[in-house]
């Protein structure tokens, strides 16, 4: 028998139980048992993200707590609830190269399986959308939808986070307890987007917008990346995002570095446009979460203008966000910390489990193209849970 020691952040990850928080980020790992302190949906009625976070961190001090670490989801819209604790204890490790591959075998069958629209409701939907564009009433609008699966036993979420983080290892993957009002429930989800860290003076933003699903063909994949790399309309729906970025980090920040053009980056089943801002705060007291307020919604997840797409989503959208498209990670006493947005994501609640999926609509946007770009960004869930589902036969996107 061969005895293999673990490395710490396989430790980490093994040490996770489904009331648990985790991040698994690509900076560290950090694990989060127990509430120490949290704030309450009463609590956080009415208040900013920055509001509530500097609340529960001035509990934690008055708790005592010399460093208290703040870990939590937010929702897309800004008036609804959010989860934020302090931890009773925290653990923290560095990421290595390899963890455990060796995929989990709990298999969970789905007994219904319904989107939310229809895959058919959403590509009217996108339709609508770009006839409103054509008529100049706004640029862009990011429209979602869920897909609601029934399965037959509750998934065991310790297994599926070996999952979660082996498909995904360099993006940002989470496990939260969400659970309210006696209701047991886990956001889970392994977002490529991050929206601000910030360690020190340093502050870091990476935009994803315009993307195409990967291909199961090596040459085919390929070229779809170049095909990306060129096309007018992502590299324009990629330009409202970079910019609406940067008019946001503007005023915090002395020194802004933006690379001159997009690159492309990939997850397991995506490709997507991508610009890594840089910059350096004027203060560097500054907290992340001011930052990541002042920034969110992008229209990477919202669209351009703001208030036009927001009324848009509230109208074609047949379901609410909540934490979908919002932000999830951490925050500190000084105001370091890092906010991913939450995409690529599930919410399980017993044998229910919700994934989500948006796409970026643009001018030239084709309805049956985004409705296959949002089937695409379901599989990362799907694969996670073990779960077959393809929208389309013969499609031939992996
Ligand atoms: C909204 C999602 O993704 C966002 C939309 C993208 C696009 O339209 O190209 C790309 C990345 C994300 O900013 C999602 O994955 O659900």
């Amino acid at each position: 028998m061969s005895v293999e020691t673990l490395n710490e952040e396989q430790q980490l990850i093994n040490q996770y139980h489904s009331n648990d928080y985790l991040l698994s980020f690509p900076s560290k790992n950090i694990l989060g048992k127990g509430k120490a302190v949290e704030l309450t949906e009463e609590e956080q009625r009415g208040l900013s993200f920055r509001k509530r976070i500097e609340s529960l961190l001035h509990k934690g001090t008055l708790n005592g707590m010399e460093n208290p670490i703040v870990i939590g989801a937010l929702p897309f819209h800004q008036q609804d609830k959010g989860t934020l604790v302090i931890p009773e204890e925290i653990q923290q490790s560095e990421v290595y190269q390899n963890v455990d591959n060796s995929l989990s075998s709990d298999t969970i069958s789905s007994t219904h399986i319904q989107s939310i629209p229809s895959g058919k409701e959403y590509a009217k939907a996108v339709e609508k959308i770009t006839k409103e564009i054509k008529e100049g009433k706004l640029e862009k609008a990011v429209l979602g939808r869920v897909l609601q699966i029934d399965v037959d036993k509750q998934p065991d979420i310790s297994h599926l986070i070996q999952n979660l983080i082996t498909h995904n290892h360099d993006k940002y993957n989470f496990a939260l307890n969400t659970s309210e009002e006696g209701k047991e429930k886990t956001l889970i989800g392994a977002s490529p987007e991050l929206l601000i860290s910030k360690k020190g003076s340093i502050v870091v933003s990476n935009p994803l917008a315009g993307s195409r699903p990967r291909q199961k063909d090596p040459e085919k994949d390929v070229l779809i990346a170049q095909e990306l790399r060129h096309s007018e309309k992502d590299l324009h729906e990629h330009q409202l995002v970079v910019q609406s970025v940067l008019n946001a980090l503007r005023p915090f920040c002395k020194k802004l570095h933006v690379p001159e053009e997009p690159s492309v980056i990939h997850t397991e089943t995506m490709w997507h446009l991508s610009t890594e801002i840089i910059g350096h705060l004027e203060d560097p007291y500054t907290q992340s979460i001011e930052i990541a307020e002042n920034l969110h919604p992008t229209p990477a997840i919202c669209g351009t203008p703001n208030d036009i797409a927001l009324e848009n989503i509230r109208q074609l959208e047949p379901f609410n966000r909540d934490y979908f498209t919002g932000l999830i990670g951490w925050s500190d006493k000084n105001g370091d910390g890092e906010w991913a947005i939450t995409i690529r994501c599930a919410e399980i609640e017993e044998n229910m489990i919700r994934m989500f999926a948006g796409a970026g609509i643009v001018k030239d946007s084709v309805p049956e193209e985004e409705k296959n770009e949002t089937a695409a960004k379901l599989q990362t869930m799907l694969r996670v849970f073990g779960i077959d589902f393809y929208e389309e036969e013969g499609n031939e996107s992996c």
